[in-house]
């Protein structure tokens, strides 16, 4: 089956439940901020993130500086959010521990 994407409806409900992430202004994409411990911690992160990223073919765009690590999750393929998206919030959101 080719991958969909979310009706506004479903990005709405996906949101609710997808704690801390918001939409991004002007782009159908969503984005949340980490902050860690420090750089060790953050990058720890990064590479846990990376290799889920890697299994699943869906890669986030992110920023790291130091501690913090800024990422925005969106679905080239649809132009837009799709399932694969809320799989990652939500996987980021189960391994992040401040
Ligand atoms: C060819 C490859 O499967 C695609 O380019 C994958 C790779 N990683 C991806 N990552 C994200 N975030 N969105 C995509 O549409 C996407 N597509």
């Amino acid at each position: 089956m080719t991958l969909q994407k979310l009706t506004a409806q479903e990005q709405a409900e996906a949101l609710t439940q997808l704690q801390d992430w918001s939409l991004v202004d002007g782009r159908e994409a969503i984005k949340r901020t980490l902050t860690f411990k420090d750089f060790n911690a953050a990058f720890g992160f990064m590479t846990r993130v990376a290799l889920y990223a890697d299994k699943h073919d869906h890669h986030p765009e992110w920023f790291n500086v130091y501690n913090r690590v800024e990422v925005t999750l969106a679905t080239h393929d649809v132009q837009g959010l799709s399932i694969r998206d809320v799989k990652l919030a939500t996987f980021i959101n189960e391994i992040y521990h401040q």
